[in-house]
């Protein structure tokens, strides 16, 4: 591959590569910008406007004002709009994944899945607009009826991630409106063209303007535009993706003008295996769990706990199947795991290797940066929990693997965290299910499976790793307000 062109120099439509942040319907050029960088090679893909306070008062401001028109929409209005923009996003799937690989670095194959998955929030979301029923309560005096209404919130912020460019904005936005309210998006510094790709797209789609917004900034300026979202009024819902710590931060930032939050945070999944398991099975899900997106998801396996009589053999066929991932740029066939997003993010799975070792790890394969980019995918043996890598998030390519006696030691251990987002175990023991599944203080539990995300189901945490739930019919509440009518009079 050629490194000194940018790979999104030939897209099918040209058109989808847009620099310029969208506000009220125009794209706007901003006075200062900022690159944005391709991780596999550290090539510039282009630059997009440094917004701030300002350009994000007027995008509030925008969608305060595209609000009424849309509201009023009747929810198959909605509906049209979004499947529009659904089937626009389909048709254009590979160049969204170009964008999306070059500049945040998953393979082009992860990165199309990554498209269709982004996609189908839009879709589920589109269909339950028009599901979103009121009720009328059985009365306790005949001079009365209770009535309930759901109405949308109002305007909606979203602040998102790196690692999900297009799913973790797809996942807010739908919902959002579906249930009526516009939104004021900001992407993460490291992907905006994604963003504003899929912004071009909404609004080829007929969404009114002001109606979705986007407004970029750098690290600095993502603070600005913050706390503009957080302060604003106008705004009554924040919905934030990203780590707990900034999770906190919004958090502390919304309380006084009382907004309702939805808040996806940080995670450190436990990856239970038991000696009944299907052990192929196991690795199989262990693989797809610990090194998709090259370890840089929120349920990525962070720690793994295997039972004494198939530890050595879990082990083994891990360690055969993780020498097997091809590391390099995305855009190169046959390449299974992308660069980093950048060098702090290759330095924390150095932090957490070297501590581990410190503390009695072995490292049974991988364990080195390939340069400042690339991380060799890595399983640890002989791993205890005082270790760095059993308490913090890795978000990278490292499977550590600590051996356990019981079920019940397995359970404490896997619980013995502030984070609670997903969790996953290997049995064939029916009882077992229940049991461990019931004990898990997590708000997503895989069993036999290390692939659980998908629209129609409720994905969210307990504990520290956020608030609500994003997808399945759930996902639609935290954009309504629940309003009860109360008619007196009825037997004059
Ligand atoms: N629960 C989930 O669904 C989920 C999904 C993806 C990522 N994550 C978590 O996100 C983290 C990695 O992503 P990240 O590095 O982009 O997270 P991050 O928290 O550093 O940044 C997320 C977003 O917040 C913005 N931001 C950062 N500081 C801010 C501030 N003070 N005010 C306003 N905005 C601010 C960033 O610009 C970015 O858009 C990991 O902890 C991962 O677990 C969680
Ligand atoms: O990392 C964040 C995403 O939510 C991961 S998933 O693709 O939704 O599982």
């Amino acid at each position: 591959m050629d490194m000194k062109t940018s790979p999104i120099a030939t897209l099918n439509d040209a058109g989808l590569l847009k620099t310029q942040a969208l506000i009220g319907g125009e794209w706007i050029a901003g006075a200062a910008h900022f690159d944005v960088n391709d991780p596999a090679t550290g090539l510039k893909l282009a630059e997009v406007p440094n917004l701030g306070t300002p350009e994000t008062l007027d995008a509030i401001a925008a969608a305060d004002k595209a609000w009424p028109a849309w509201r009023a929409k009747t929810a198959k209005e909605r509906h049209a709009v979004m499947m529009k923009w659904f089937s626009l996003i389909v048709a254009n799937a590979d160049d969204l994944a170009r964008i999306l690989t070059a500049e945040q670095g998953k393979p082009l194959a992860e990165a199309r899945g990554e498209v269709v998955y982004g996609a189908s929030f839009i879709e589920w979301f589109a269909e339950e607009a028009k599901r979103v029923y009121g009720e009328t309560i059985p009365t306790t005096d005949n001079g009365k009826r209770y009535i309930i209404l759901k109405q949308p919130v109002g305007v909606c912020a979203a602040i998102t991630p790196w690692n999900f460019p297009i799913a973790m904005i797809t996942r807010k936005v739908a919902p959002a409106l579906a249930a009526g309210c516009p939104v004021v998006i900001k992407p993460a510094e490291q992907t905006p063209l994604s963003a504003l790709a899929l912004a071009e797209l909404a609004q080829r789609a007929g969404m009114p303007a002001g109606v979705l917004n986007v407004v970029t900034a750098d690290g600095a300026n993502s603070v600005l535009v913050g706390k503009a979202l957080c302060e604003s009024d106008a705004v009554r819902h924040l919905s934030f993706t990203g780590s707990t710590e900034v999770g906190r931060i919004l958090m502390r930032q919304c309380a006084p003008t009382i907004k309702k939050l939805s808040l996806e945070l940080g995670g450190n999944a436990p990856f239970i295996v038991f000696d009944d398991a299907d052990i192929d099975s196991a690795v199989e899900g262990a693989m797809i769990s610990k090194y998709r997106n090259a370890g840089q998801t929120c349920v990525c396996a962070n720690r793994f706990y295997v039972q004494e009589g198939v530890y050595e053999t879990f082990i083994a066929r891990l360690t055969e199947k993780a020498r097997g991932i091809k590391v390099g740029n995305g855009f190169e066939p046959g390449i299974n795991q992308g660069p980093m997003i950048d060098g702090n993010a290759v330095a924390k799975v150095e932090a957490h290797i070297s501590d581990a070792l410190a503390k009695g790890a072995r490292v049974v394969v991988g364990g080195a940066r390939i340069d400042d980019r690339f991380f060799t995918p890595t399983v640890l043996a002989d791993v205890s929990s005082e270790m760095l890598c059993t308490k913090e998030e890795t978000f990278g390519p490292l499977a550590p693997v600590m051996k356990f006696r019981t079920e019940a030691e397995a359970v404490a251990l896997a619980n013995a965290t502030e984070f609670g987002l997903a969790s996953y175990f290997y049995t064939r023991d029916v009882g077992r299910i229940f049991r461990v599944g019931e004990a898990l203080e997590y708000g997503m539990v895989g069993i036999n499976t290390g692939l659980i995300s998908t629209a129609e189901v409720p994905f969210g945490g307990f504990k520290q790793s956020g608030l609500g739930r994003e997808g399945s019919h759930q996902g639609i509440e935290d954009y309504l307000e629940v309003k009860y009518l109360c008619l007196g009079d009825i037997g004059k």
